[in-house]
Protein backbone atom coordinates (compact mmCIF):
# COMPACT_ATOMS: atom_id res chain seq x y z
CA UNK A 1 0.00 0.00 0.00
CA UNK A 2 1.80 3.61 -0.53
CA UNK A 3 3.09 5.05 2.34
CA UNK A 4 2.08 8.92 1.22
CA UNK A 5 -0.03 11.06 -0.70
CA UNK A 6 2.91 11.74 -3.10
CA UNK A 7 3.01 7.27 -4.09
CA UNK A 8 -0.59 7.48 -4.25
CA UNK A 9 -0.83 9.69 -6.93
CA UNK A 10 2.27 8.23 -8.56
CA UNK A 11 0.62 4.60 -8.70
CA UNK A 12 -2.51 6.03 -9.92
CA UNK A 13 -0.65 8.41 -13.07
CA UNK A 14 1.13 4.64 -13.74
CA UNK A 15 -2.40 2.94 -14.03
CA UNK A 16 -3.88 5.65 -16.12
CA UNK A 17 -0.98 5.83 -18.35
CA UNK A 18 -1.10 1.81 -18.58
CA UNK A 19 -4.55 2.05 -19.77
CA UNK A 20 -4.09 5.16 -22.11
CA UNK A 21 -2.05 2.55 -23.78
CA UNK A 22 -4.48 -0.42 -23.60
CA UNK A 23 -6.30 1.94 -25.07
CA UNK A 24 -4.71 3.19 -27.89
CA UNK A 25 -3.37 0.05 -28.97
CA UNK A 26 -6.40 -2.07 -28.64
CA UNK A 27 -9.43 0.03 -28.43
CA UNK A 28 -11.26 -1.70 -26.39
CA UNK A 29 -14.96 -1.32 -26.68
CA UNK A 30 -17.98 -2.17 -24.48
CA UNK A 31 -19.29 -1.99 -21.31
CA UNK A 32 -17.29 -5.09 -19.51
CA UNK A 33 -13.96 -3.42 -20.55
CA UNK A 34 -14.79 0.32 -20.12
CA UNK A 35 -16.24 -0.61 -16.33
CA UNK A 36 -12.81 -2.91 -15.59
CA UNK A 37 -10.66 -0.18 -17.50
CA UNK A 38 -12.26 3.07 -15.96
CA UNK A 39 -14.17 1.99 -13.22
CA UNK A 40 -12.80 -0.81 -11.10
CA UNK A 41 -8.81 0.11 -11.50
CA UNK A 42 -9.57 3.52 -9.76
CA UNK A 43 -12.25 2.01 -7.64
CA UNK A 44 -8.79 -0.28 -6.19
CA UNK A 45 -7.02 2.23 -5.95
CA UNK A 46 -9.17 4.76 -4.08
CA UNK A 47 -10.20 1.58 -1.72
CA UNK A 48 -6.11 0.74 -0.94
CA UNK A 49 -5.36 4.55 -0.50
CA UNK A 50 -8.23 5.71 1.41
CA UNK A 51 -6.62 5.65 4.98
CA UNK A 52 -4.29 8.46 3.49
CA UNK A 53 -7.54 10.65 3.16
CA UNK A 54 -10.04 12.22 5.35
CA UNK A 55 -12.93 10.26 4.17
CA UNK A 56 -13.99 7.58 1.43
CA UNK A 57 -15.70 10.27 -0.66
CA UNK A 58 -12.74 12.63 -1.13
CA UNK A 59 -10.49 9.21 -1.58
CA UNK A 60 -12.90 8.20 -4.36
CA UNK A 61 -12.84 11.71 -5.51
CA UNK A 62 -9.49 12.57 -5.79
CA UNK A 63 -8.36 9.06 -7.40
CA UNK A 64 -10.25 9.16 -9.89
CA UNK A 65 -9.84 12.96 -10.75
CA UNK A 66 -6.29 11.92 -11.02
CA UNK A 67 -6.90 8.65 -12.96
CA UNK A 68 -9.66 10.10 -15.59
CA UNK A 69 -7.23 13.36 -16.16
CA UNK A 70 -4.07 12.12 -16.57
CA UNK A 71 -5.97 9.21 -19.46
CA UNK A 72 -7.43 12.57 -20.86
CA UNK A 73 -4.14 14.47 -20.86
CA UNK A 74 -2.48 11.70 -22.94
CA UNK A 75 -5.03 11.18 -25.25
CA UNK A 76 -5.53 15.02 -25.93
CA UNK A 77 -1.21 15.46 -25.78
CA UNK A 78 -1.19 12.51 -28.15
CA UNK A 79 -3.65 13.35 -30.53
CA UNK A 80 -2.15 16.70 -31.00
CA UNK A 81 1.53 15.68 -30.84
CA UNK A 82 3.52 15.34 -34.49
CA UNK A 83 3.90 11.45 -33.33
CA UNK A 84 0.14 10.75 -34.35
CA UNK A 85 0.07 9.21 -37.84
CA UNK A 86 -2.47 12.19 -38.99
CA UNK A 87 -0.62 14.98 -37.68
CA UNK A 88 0.27 16.45 -41.14
CA UNK A 89 -3.24 16.81 -42.21
CA UNK A 90 -4.83 20.36 -41.04
CA UNK A 91 -7.95 20.77 -39.05
CA UNK A 92 -9.62 22.49 -36.01
CA UNK A 93 -8.03 21.29 -32.57
CA UNK A 94 -11.05 20.63 -31.32
CA UNK A 95 -11.68 17.68 -33.96
CA UNK A 96 -8.55 16.57 -33.54
CA UNK A 97 -8.63 15.97 -29.99
CA UNK A 98 -12.56 14.50 -29.61
CA UNK A 99 -15.04 13.24 -32.22
CA UNK A 100 -17.06 14.41 -29.33
CA UNK A 101 -16.77 18.14 -30.93
CA UNK A 102 -18.46 16.58 -34.01
CA UNK A 103 -21.39 14.91 -32.06
CA UNK A 104 -22.11 18.70 -30.66
CA UNK A 105 -22.02 19.85 -34.26
CA UNK A 106 -24.23 17.26 -35.91
CA UNK A 107 -26.47 17.93 -32.61
CA UNK A 108 -27.32 21.46 -33.46
CA UNK A 109 -27.77 20.07 -37.43
CA UNK A 110 -25.45 21.63 -39.34
CA UNK A 111 -22.55 19.21 -40.02
CA UNK A 112 -22.99 19.88 -43.83
CA UNK A 113 -22.43 23.41 -43.65
CA UNK A 114 -19.71 22.80 -40.75
CA UNK A 115 -17.37 20.39 -43.06
CA UNK A 116 -17.97 22.59 -45.99
CA UNK A 117 -16.64 25.52 -44.42
CA UNK A 118 -13.39 23.63 -43.08
CA UNK A 119 -12.78 22.30 -46.94
CA UNK A 120 -13.20 25.99 -47.59
CA UNK A 121 -10.55 27.10 -44.65
CA UNK A 122 -7.83 24.55 -44.61
CA UNK A 123 -8.32 22.68 -48.87
CA UNK A 124 -9.04 19.37 -50.42
CA UNK A 125 -8.33 17.26 -47.02
CA UNK A 126 -9.25 18.01 -43.44
CA UNK A 127 -9.00 16.66 -40.38
CA UNK A 128 -12.82 15.95 -39.24
CA UNK A 129 -11.49 13.56 -35.85
CA UNK A 130 -8.89 12.03 -34.21
CA UNK A 131 -8.52 9.75 -36.82
CA UNK A 132 -10.77 11.01 -39.44
CA UNK A 133 -10.51 12.38 -42.78
CA UNK A 134 -12.66 14.39 -45.05
CA UNK A 135 -11.92 14.97 -48.96
CA UNK A 136 -12.89 17.21 -51.35
CA UNK A 137 -11.92 15.96 -54.49
CA UNK A 138 -13.94 14.19 -57.50
CA UNK A 139 -10.99 11.89 -57.91
CA UNK A 140 -11.26 10.56 -54.79
CA UNK A 141 -14.82 9.35 -54.59
CA UNK A 142 -14.48 6.19 -56.32
CA UNK A 143 -11.17 5.57 -54.69
CA UNK A 144 -13.26 5.88 -51.57
CA UNK A 145 -16.37 4.55 -52.13
CA UNK A 146 -16.87 2.02 -54.97
CA UNK A 147 -13.37 0.46 -53.12
CA UNK A 148 -13.46 -3.47 -51.84
CA UNK A 149 -10.39 -2.86 -49.85
CA UNK A 150 -12.09 -0.10 -47.65
CA UNK A 151 -15.77 -1.42 -45.62
CA UNK A 152 -17.76 0.84 -43.94
CA UNK A 153 -16.52 3.30 -41.32
CA UNK A 154 -17.62 2.56 -37.40
CA UNK A 155 -20.43 5.52 -38.13
CA UNK A 156 -22.41 2.39 -39.21
CA UNK A 157 -21.69 0.32 -36.05
CA UNK A 158 -24.93 1.50 -34.20
CA UNK A 159 -26.89 0.04 -37.17
CA UNK A 160 -26.70 -3.19 -35.88
CA UNK A 161 -29.37 -4.25 -33.07
CA UNK A 162 -29.25 -7.53 -31.32
CA UNK A 163 -26.47 -9.13 -33.56
CA UNK A 164 -29.03 -8.37 -36.78
CA UNK A 165 -27.83 -5.44 -39.02
CA UNK A 166 -29.89 -3.87 -42.45
CA UNK A 167 -28.58 -4.02 -45.50
CA UNK A 168 -26.67 -0.34 -45.62
CA UNK A 169 -24.91 -1.44 -42.14
CA UNK A 170 -23.25 -4.59 -43.29
CA UNK A 171 -19.74 -4.45 -43.25
CA UNK A 172 -18.48 -7.52 -44.97
CA UNK A 173 -18.77 -7.55 -48.62
CA UNK A 174 -20.12 -11.25 -49.32
CA UNK A 175 -22.98 -10.94 -46.39
CA UNK A 176 -23.97 -8.02 -48.23
CA UNK A 177 -23.81 -9.17 -51.88
CA UNK A 178 -26.06 -11.82 -50.68
CA UNK A 179 -28.95 -9.54 -48.87
CA UNK A 180 -28.63 -6.92 -51.48
CA UNK A 181 -29.67 -9.55 -53.97
CA UNK A 182 -33.37 -9.38 -52.32
CA UNK A 183 -32.75 -5.34 -52.52
CA UNK A 184 -31.89 -5.65 -56.00
CA UNK A 185 -34.83 -7.99 -57.00
CA UNK A 186 -37.71 -5.79 -55.39
CA UNK A 187 -35.97 -2.15 -56.61
CA UNK A 188 -35.38 -3.02 -60.32
CA UNK A 189 -36.54 -1.82 -63.53
CA UNK A 190 -39.27 -4.56 -63.99
CA UNK A 191 -40.10 -4.44 -60.31
CA UNK A 192 -40.55 -0.53 -60.16
CA UNK A 193 -42.79 -1.11 -62.82
CA UNK A 194 -44.89 -3.43 -60.85
CA UNK A 195 -45.01 -0.60 -57.91
CA UNK A 196 -46.37 2.11 -61.21
CA UNK A 197 -50.15 1.53 -59.84
CA UNK A 198 -49.62 1.83 -56.34
CA UNK A 199 -48.01 5.10 -57.49
CA UNK A 200 -50.95 6.04 -59.42
CA UNK A 201 -53.14 5.41 -56.86
CA UNK A 202 -51.18 7.17 -54.11
CA UNK A 203 -50.74 10.09 -56.35
CA UNK A 204 -54.58 10.40 -57.17
CA UNK A 205 -54.85 10.51 -53.56
CA UNK A 206 -52.45 12.46 -52.96
CA UNK A 207 -53.88 15.22 -55.54
CA UNK A 208 -57.50 15.05 -54.27
CA UNK A 209 -56.20 15.54 -50.87
CA UNK A 210 -54.35 18.74 -51.87
CA UNK A 211 -57.43 19.87 -53.90
CA UNK A 212 -59.17 20.08 -51.53
CA UNK A 213 -57.03 22.30 -49.59
CA UNK A 214 -57.06 24.60 -51.94
CA UNK A 215 -56.14 28.40 -51.25
CA UNK A 216 -55.54 27.21 -47.49
CA UNK A 217 -51.78 27.33 -46.28
CA UNK A 218 -50.23 24.04 -46.12
CA UNK A 219 -47.36 22.80 -45.29
CA UNK A 220 -46.37 21.18 -48.13
CA UNK A 221 -42.98 19.40 -46.36
CA UNK A 222 -45.53 16.95 -44.74
CA UNK A 223 -47.42 16.15 -46.94
CA UNK A 224 -45.20 15.22 -49.38
CA UNK A 225 -44.07 12.82 -46.43
CA UNK A 226 -47.70 11.26 -46.49
CA UNK A 227 -47.25 10.86 -49.57
CA UNK A 228 -43.48 9.06 -50.14
CA UNK A 229 -44.71 6.80 -46.92
CA UNK A 230 -47.88 5.96 -48.21
CA UNK A 231 -45.96 4.89 -51.21
CA UNK A 232 -43.36 2.66 -49.21
CA UNK A 233 -46.45 1.66 -47.16
CA UNK A 234 -47.96 0.46 -50.17
CA UNK A 235 -44.83 -1.29 -51.11
CA UNK A 236 -44.73 -2.93 -47.64
CA UNK A 237 -47.93 -2.28 -45.38
CA UNK A 238 -50.24 0.78 -46.08
CA UNK A 239 -50.10 3.48 -43.37
CA UNK A 240 -53.03 5.64 -44.85
CA UNK A 241 -51.68 9.06 -43.89
CA UNK A 242 -52.81 11.32 -47.05
CA UNK A 243 -56.41 9.93 -45.94
CA UNK A 244 -56.10 10.69 -42.45
CA UNK A 245 -54.47 13.45 -42.77
CA UNK A 246 -52.35 13.23 -40.09
CA UNK A 247 -48.84 11.17 -39.38
CA UNK A 248 -49.82 7.12 -38.67
CA UNK A 249 -48.71 6.49 -34.98
CA UNK A 250 -46.16 8.41 -34.87
CA UNK A 251 -44.00 7.19 -37.48
CA UNK A 252 -42.51 10.41 -39.21
CA UNK A 253 -41.65 11.58 -35.48
CA UNK A 254 -40.17 8.54 -35.11
CA UNK A 255 -38.18 8.03 -38.22
CA UNK A 256 -37.20 12.00 -37.40
CA UNK A 257 -36.14 11.02 -34.35
CA UNK A 258 -34.19 7.75 -35.16
CA UNK A 259 -32.37 9.82 -38.14
CA UNK A 260 -31.50 12.50 -35.36
CA UNK A 261 -30.42 10.50 -32.49
CA UNK A 262 -28.33 7.72 -34.65
CA UNK A 263 -26.44 10.63 -36.20
CA UNK A 264 -25.25 11.98 -33.01
CA UNK A 265 -24.51 8.48 -31.65
CA UNK A 266 -22.54 7.91 -35.14
CA UNK A 267 -19.92 10.00 -34.40
CA UNK A 268 -18.91 8.47 -31.21
CA UNK A 269 -20.69 4.66 -31.41
CA UNK A 270 -19.12 4.01 -28.30
CA UNK A 271 -20.85 5.82 -26.63
CA UNK A 272 -24.22 3.56 -27.49
CA UNK A 273 -22.59 1.45 -25.67
CA UNK A 274 -24.20 2.90 -22.37
CA UNK A 275 -26.83 4.78 -24.26
CA UNK A 276 -28.72 1.12 -24.56
CA UNK A 277 -29.00 0.53 -20.71
CA UNK A 278 -29.94 4.50 -19.91
CA UNK A 279 -33.99 3.98 -19.47
CA UNK A 280 -35.14 7.21 -21.90
CA UNK A 281 -31.79 7.47 -23.69
CA UNK A 282 -32.01 6.51 -27.71
CA UNK A 283 -36.26 6.60 -27.38
CA UNK A 284 -36.20 7.46 -31.24
CA UNK A 285 -34.39 4.37 -32.22
CA UNK A 286 -36.45 2.03 -30.01
CA UNK A 287 -39.84 3.18 -31.41
CA UNK A 288 -38.83 3.31 -34.83
CA UNK A 289 -37.95 -0.49 -34.12
CA UNK A 290 -40.79 -0.91 -32.56
CA UNK A 291 -42.54 0.77 -35.70
CA UNK A 292 -40.82 -1.69 -38.26
CA UNK A 293 -41.55 -4.37 -36.08
CA UNK A 294 -45.39 -3.57 -36.47
CA UNK A 295 -45.07 -3.83 -40.18
CA UNK A 296 -42.98 -6.49 -40.47
CA UNK A 297 -45.22 -8.32 -38.32
CA UNK A 298 -48.57 -7.21 -40.03
CA UNK A 299 -46.93 -7.81 -43.20
CA UNK A 300 -45.78 -11.52 -42.87
CA UNK A 301 -48.97 -12.68 -41.58
CA UNK A 302 -50.68 -10.88 -43.96
CA UNK A 303 -48.77 -12.63 -46.54
CA UNK A 304 -48.10 -11.68 -50.65
CA UNK A 305 -51.65 -10.36 -52.08
CA UNK A 306 -48.93 -8.37 -54.27
CA UNK A 307 -45.12 -8.15 -55.71
CA UNK A 308 -44.70 -5.48 -53.55
CA UNK A 309 -41.46 -4.77 -51.97
CA UNK A 310 -41.59 -7.09 -48.64
CA UNK A 311 -42.31 -9.76 -51.29
CA UNK A 312 -38.81 -9.52 -52.67
CA UNK A 313 -37.04 -8.58 -49.20
CA UNK A 314 -38.59 -11.65 -47.42
CA UNK A 315 -37.86 -14.18 -50.89
CA UNK A 316 -41.13 -14.97 -51.64
CA UNK A 317 -40.17 -16.73 -54.89
CA UNK A 318 -38.04 -18.85 -53.23
CA UNK A 319 -35.01 -17.83 -54.88
CA UNK A 320 -32.60 -18.09 -51.95
CA UNK A 321 -31.45 -21.63 -50.50
CA UNK A 322 -31.38 -20.01 -46.85
CA UNK A 323 -34.42 -17.71 -46.52
CA UNK A 324 -33.96 -14.30 -44.56
CA UNK A 325 -34.79 -14.84 -41.00
CA UNK A 326 -38.03 -12.28 -39.16
CA UNK A 327 -35.61 -10.16 -37.72
CA UNK A 328 -34.07 -9.26 -41.20
CA UNK A 329 -37.26 -8.60 -42.73
CA UNK A 330 -38.00 -6.28 -39.34
CA UNK A 331 -34.63 -4.22 -39.88
CA UNK A 332 -35.27 -4.38 -43.56
CA UNK A 333 -38.62 -3.15 -43.30
CA UNK A 334 -37.10 0.15 -41.10
CA UNK A 335 -34.22 0.64 -43.76
CA UNK A 336 -36.91 0.76 -46.30
CA UNK A 337 -39.07 3.32 -44.72
CA UNK A 338 -35.71 5.62 -43.90
CA UNK A 339 -33.91 5.13 -46.75
CA UNK A 340 -36.89 5.25 -49.53
CA UNK A 341 -39.31 7.46 -47.95
CA UNK A 342 -37.61 10.07 -46.68
CA UNK A 343 -34.93 10.47 -49.36
CA UNK A 344 -38.05 10.95 -51.94
CA UNK A 345 -39.63 13.16 -50.13
CA UNK A 346 -36.67 15.30 -49.45
CA UNK A 347 -35.58 15.38 -52.52
CA UNK A 348 -39.44 16.15 -53.91
CA UNK A 349 -39.96 18.76 -51.13
CA UNK A 350 -36.12 20.34 -52.27
CA UNK A 351 -37.00 20.78 -55.70
CA UNK A 352 -40.68 22.52 -54.49
CA UNK A 353 -38.10 25.04 -52.48
CA UNK A 354 -36.08 25.35 -55.10
CA UNK A 355 -39.21 26.32 -57.90
CA UNK A 356 -40.35 28.51 -55.42
CA UNK A 357 -36.86 30.84 -55.35
CA UNK A 358 -37.53 30.52 -59.21
CA UNK A 359 -40.84 31.26 -60.57
CA UNK A 360 -39.00 31.64 -64.09
CA UNK A 361 -37.65 27.81 -63.86
CA UNK A 362 -41.41 27.06 -62.54
CA UNK A 363 -42.75 28.57 -65.40
CA UNK A 364 -40.56 26.98 -67.68
CA UNK A 365 -40.88 23.17 -66.41
CA UNK A 366 -44.47 23.80 -66.42
CA UNK A 367 -44.41 24.68 -69.81
CA UNK A 368 -42.34 21.15 -70.76
CA UNK A 369 -44.99 19.39 -68.94
CA UNK A 370 -48.25 20.74 -70.02
CA UNK A 371 -46.72 20.19 -73.87
CA UNK A 372 -46.30 16.78 -72.80
CA UNK A 373 -49.61 16.35 -71.44
CA UNK A 374 -51.30 18.10 -73.86
CA UNK A 375 -52.48 15.29 -75.44
CA UNK A 376 -54.02 13.02 -72.65
CA UNK A 377 -57.42 13.52 -71.12
CA UNK A 378 -56.52 11.80 -67.64
CA UNK A 379 -53.00 11.49 -68.09
CA UNK A 380 -50.84 9.18 -66.25
CA UNK A 381 -48.16 10.72 -64.68
CA UNK A 382 -45.79 7.74 -64.19
CA UNK A 383 -45.40 7.49 -67.73
CA UNK A 384 -43.42 10.88 -68.30
CA UNK A 385 -40.71 10.74 -66.45
CA UNK A 386 -38.21 11.38 -69.48
CA UNK A 387 -38.63 15.42 -70.02
CA UNK A 388 -35.50 16.82 -70.51
CA UNK A 389 -35.66 20.01 -68.31
CA UNK A 390 -37.20 18.04 -66.03
CA UNK A 391 -34.57 16.46 -65.52
CA UNK A 392 -32.37 19.32 -65.49
CA UNK A 393 -34.56 20.40 -62.28
CA UNK A 394 -34.28 17.77 -60.25
CA UNK A 395 -30.12 16.75 -61.20
CA UNK A 396 -30.06 20.47 -59.89
CA UNK A 397 -31.55 19.87 -56.91
CA UNK A 398 -29.83 16.94 -56.03
CA UNK A 399 -26.45 18.54 -56.91
CA UNK A 400 -27.33 21.28 -54.11
CA UNK A 401 -29.31 19.74 -51.53
CA UNK A 402 -28.70 16.13 -51.83
CA UNK A 403 -31.12 14.63 -49.23
CA UNK A 404 -28.13 12.69 -47.90
CA UNK A 405 -26.09 15.09 -47.19
CA UNK A 406 -22.96 13.78 -45.52
CA UNK A 407 -19.59 12.07 -47.09
CA UNK A 408 -20.54 8.47 -46.30
CA UNK A 409 -17.72 6.82 -44.26
CA UNK A 410 -15.35 4.24 -45.11
CA UNK A 411 -12.28 2.93 -42.80
CA UNK A 412 -8.91 2.15 -44.33
CA UNK A 413 -8.32 -1.79 -43.29
CA UNK A 414 -6.62 -1.55 -39.80
CA UNK A 415 -4.96 -4.43 -40.36
CA UNK A 416 -3.67 -2.97 -43.61
CA UNK A 417 -0.21 -0.66 -44.16
CA UNK A 418 -2.14 2.29 -45.41
CA UNK A 419 -3.41 3.18 -48.35
CA UNK A 420 -2.56 5.59 -50.99
CA UNK A 421 -5.56 7.77 -51.66
CA UNK A 422 -4.99 10.24 -54.64
CA UNK A 423 -1.81 11.81 -53.72
CA UNK A 424 -2.22 11.36 -49.52
CA UNK A 425 -0.95 8.67 -47.80
CA UNK A 426 -3.84 7.64 -45.28
CA UNK A 427 -2.56 5.17 -42.35
CA UNK A 428 -4.23 1.95 -41.31
CA UNK A 429 -7.78 2.32 -39.54
CA UNK A 430 -8.22 5.68 -40.97
CA UNK A 431 -12.31 6.67 -41.06
CA UNK A 432 -12.32 8.67 -44.72
CA UNK A 433 -15.26 10.20 -46.68
CA UNK A 434 -15.58 12.44 -50.18
CA UNK A 435 -18.07 15.42 -48.46
CA UNK A 436 -20.87 15.15 -50.95
CA UNK A 437 -22.69 18.33 -49.85
CA UNK A 438 -19.07 20.28 -50.58
CA UNK A 439 -17.98 18.65 -53.70
CA UNK A 440 -21.24 19.21 -55.38
CA UNK A 441 -20.56 22.66 -54.88
CA UNK A 442 -17.29 22.73 -55.88
CA UNK A 443 -17.04 25.40 -58.69
CA UNK A 444 -14.02 23.69 -60.29
CA UNK A 445 -16.92 20.88 -60.56
CA UNK A 446 -19.50 23.25 -61.32
CA UNK A 447 -19.22 26.43 -63.29
CA UNK A 448 -20.39 29.09 -63.37
CA UNK A 449 -22.70 29.96 -59.70
CA UNK A 450 -22.11 26.88 -58.43
CA UNK A 451 -23.85 27.59 -55.80
CA UNK A 452 -27.16 28.82 -58.01
CA UNK A 453 -29.53 26.74 -58.59
CA UNK A 454 -29.46 26.70 -62.43
CA UNK A 455 -30.97 23.83 -64.30
CA UNK A 456 -29.80 25.06 -67.88
CA UNK A 457 -26.44 23.67 -66.95
CA UNK A 458 -27.66 19.79 -67.06
CA UNK A 459 -28.79 20.58 -70.54
CA UNK A 460 -26.27 19.88 -73.85
CA UNK A 461 -26.68 23.63 -75.53
CA UNK A 462 -23.79 25.69 -77.53
CA UNK A 463 -25.14 29.00 -75.38
CA UNK A 464 -26.24 29.23 -72.22
CA UNK A 465 -28.58 31.86 -71.07
CA UNK A 466 -27.64 33.01 -67.31
CA UNK A 467 -30.38 33.79 -64.74
CA UNK A 468 -29.58 37.53 -65.10
CA UNK A 469 -30.21 36.96 -69.08
CA UNK A 470 -26.26 37.13 -70.05
CA UNK A 471 -25.39 34.90 -72.71
CA UNK A 472 -21.70 32.32 -72.12
CA UNK A 473 -20.75 30.08 -75.07
CA UNK A 474 -20.81 26.18 -73.96
CA UNK A 475 -16.50 26.72 -73.53
CA UNK A 476 -17.47 28.88 -70.54
CA UNK A 477 -19.59 26.12 -68.99
CA UNK A 478 -18.11 23.38 -66.14
CA UNK A 479 -20.36 20.37 -65.55
CA UNK A 480 -18.34 17.54 -64.23
CA UNK A 481 -20.81 14.08 -63.78
CA UNK A 482 -17.81 12.60 -61.97
CA UNK A 483 -18.44 15.18 -58.89
CA UNK A 484 -22.40 14.27 -58.96
CA UNK A 485 -22.91 11.67 -56.59
CA UNK A 486 -26.56 12.24 -54.91
CA UNK A 487 -26.81 8.36 -54.80
CA UNK A 488 -23.36 7.87 -53.81
CA UNK A 489 -21.37 4.96 -56.20
CA UNK A 490 -20.35 1.52 -55.63
CA UNK A 491 -21.56 -1.94 -54.41
CA UNK A 492 -23.13 -0.18 -51.62
CA UNK A 493 -24.48 3.18 -53.88
CA UNK A 494 -28.39 3.52 -53.22
CA UNK A 495 -30.49 0.41 -53.75
CA UNK A 496 -33.68 2.41 -54.83
CA UNK A 497 -32.43 4.52 -57.22
CA UNK A 498 -34.73 3.38 -60.09
CA UNK A 499 -37.89 3.77 -58.05
CA UNK A 500 -36.49 7.10 -56.35
CA UNK A 501 -36.65 8.64 -60.50
CA UNK A 502 -39.93 7.10 -60.67
CA UNK A 503 -41.78 8.34 -57.57
CA UNK A 504 -39.81 11.88 -58.16
CA UNK A 505 -40.52 12.59 -61.31
CA UNK A 506 -44.34 10.99 -61.55
CA UNK A 507 -44.76 13.14 -58.39
CA UNK A 508 -43.77 16.42 -59.33
CA UNK A 509 -45.27 17.01 -62.82
CA UNK A 510 -48.53 15.87 -61.35
CA UNK A 511 -48.21 18.50 -58.73
CA UNK A 512 -46.71 21.26 -61.23
CA UNK A 513 -49.36 19.86 -63.87
CA UNK A 514 -52.42 20.05 -61.77
CA UNK A 515 -51.09 23.12 -59.17
CA UNK A 516 -50.07 26.67 -59.12
CA UNK A 517 -47.28 26.54 -55.82
CA UNK A 518 -47.02 29.58 -54.16
CA UNK A 519 -45.14 30.86 -50.76
CA UNK A 520 -47.71 30.92 -48.31
CA UNK A 521 -48.34 35.29 -47.62
CA UNK A 522 -45.93 36.24 -45.27
CA UNK A 523 -43.76 32.94 -45.29
CA UNK A 524 -40.18 33.61 -46.29
CA UNK A 525 -39.18 30.77 -48.46
CA UNK A 526 -35.70 31.41 -47.65
CA UNK A 527 -35.84 29.69 -43.71
CA UNK A 528 -36.79 26.47 -45.21
CA UNK A 529 -33.10 26.22 -46.36
CA UNK A 530 -31.97 27.44 -43.26
CA UNK A 531 -34.07 25.21 -41.32
CA UNK A 532 -32.60 22.11 -42.69
CA UNK A 533 -30.89 19.75 -40.78
CA UNK A 534 -27.56 17.38 -42.13
CA UNK A 535 -28.81 13.82 -39.48
CA UNK A 536 -27.02 11.72 -42.40
CA UNK A 537 -30.18 12.23 -43.90
CA UNK A 538 -32.09 16.07 -44.05
CA UNK A 539 -34.19 16.53 -41.26
CA UNK A 540 -36.77 19.23 -42.78
CA UNK A 541 -39.08 21.85 -41.10
CA UNK A 542 -42.65 22.95 -42.48
CA UNK A 543 -42.46 24.80 -46.21
CA UNK A 544 -45.65 26.74 -46.29
CA UNK A 545 -47.16 27.02 -49.38
CA UNK A 546 -50.51 27.88 -51.02
CA UNK A 547 -52.14 25.91 -54.09
CA UNK A 548 -53.98 26.99 -57.00
CA UNK A 549 -55.45 25.09 -59.31
CA UNK A 550 -54.15 25.17 -62.45
CA UNK A 551 -57.00 22.55 -64.69
CA UNK A 552 -60.22 24.98 -64.74
C1 LIG B 1 -34.00 10.75 -54.05
C2 LIG B 1 -34.08 9.66 -53.35
C3 LIG B 1 -32.89 8.89 -52.80
C4 LIG B 1 -31.60 9.29 -52.60
C5 LIG B 1 -30.97 10.64 -52.89
C6 LIG B 1 -30.89 8.15 -52.05
C7 LIG B 1 -29.55 8.17 -51.71
C8 LIG B 1 -28.87 7.09 -51.17
C9 LIG B 1 -27.48 7.09 -50.79
C10 LIG B 1 -26.54 8.29 -50.92
C11 LIG B 1 -27.18 5.87 -50.30
C12 LIG B 1 -25.82 5.39 -49.75
C13 LIG B 1 -25.76 5.70 -48.28
C14 LIG B 1 -24.48 5.28 -47.60
O1 LIG B 1 -23.54 4.79 -48.21
O2 LIG B 1 -24.45 5.46 -46.37
C15 LIG B 1 -28.38 5.09 -50.34
C16 LIG B 1 -28.48 3.78 -49.92
C17 LIG B 1 -29.64 3.05 -49.98
N1 LIG B 1 -30.86 3.44 -50.51
FE1 LIG B 1 -31.28 5.21 -51.34
N2 LIG B 1 -31.77 7.11 -51.94
C18 LIG B 1 -33.00 7.51 -52.40
C19 LIG B 1 -34.15 6.75 -52.48
C20 LIG B 1 -34.24 5.41 -52.16
C21 LIG B 1 -35.43 4.58 -52.33
C22 LIG B 1 -36.75 5.03 -52.94
C23 LIG B 1 -35.12 3.34 -51.81
C24 LIG B 1 -35.98 2.11 -51.73
C25 LIG B 1 -36.94 1.78 -52.52
C26 LIG B 1 -33.73 3.40 -51.35
C27 LIG B 1 -33.07 2.35 -50.77
C28 LIG B 1 -31.73 2.40 -50.38
C29 LIG B 1 -31.05 1.28 -49.74
C30 LIG B 1 -31.67 -0.07 -49.41
C31 LIG B 1 -29.73 1.70 -49.49
C32 LIG B 1 -28.61 0.88 -48.86
C33 LIG B 1 -27.78 0.30 -49.99
C34 LIG B 1 -26.62 -0.58 -49.55
O3 LIG B 1 -26.09 -0.39 -48.45
O4 LIG B 1 -26.25 -1.46 -50.34
N3 LIG B 1 -33.24 4.66 -51.58
N4 LIG B 1 -29.41 5.85 -50.89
Amino acid sequence: MPADFVQAAALTVGASFVVWNIYHRYEPAGFLSAGFLLFAIPGFIAHQVQPLFSSLTRAYLTIFTIYWGVILLFTTAYRLSPFHPLAKYPGPTACKVSKIWMSVIAAKGYTHRYVCDLHTQYGDVVRIGPNELSFRHEDLINPILANKELRKGPYYDIRTQDGVSPLDGLKDYAEHAARRRLWNRGTSVASAKTYTDHLRHVIDEFMQALAQRQDQTIDISKWMSFAALDFMGHMTESFDMIKIGRDHNGLIHAVDEICYQCHVVSQTPWIFAFLKYIPGAASGIKTARRAGQEVADKRMKRGSNSRDLYHYLLDEDGFEKIKPSKDVALVEGILSIIAGADTTATAIVNAVYFLLKNPEVKKRLQAEIDDALSAQDSPDYTKFVELPFLNACVNETLRLLPPGLTGFQRQVDPKSGGKMLGEYFVPAGTNVSAHLYTIQRDPRYFQPLPLTFWPDRWLEQDVYTLPSGEKIGKDQVVLSRNAFYPFSTGQQSCAGKTVAHLELRSILIALLHRFEILPAKGYRVDSYEENLMDVYVTLRGPLQVQLQSRLE
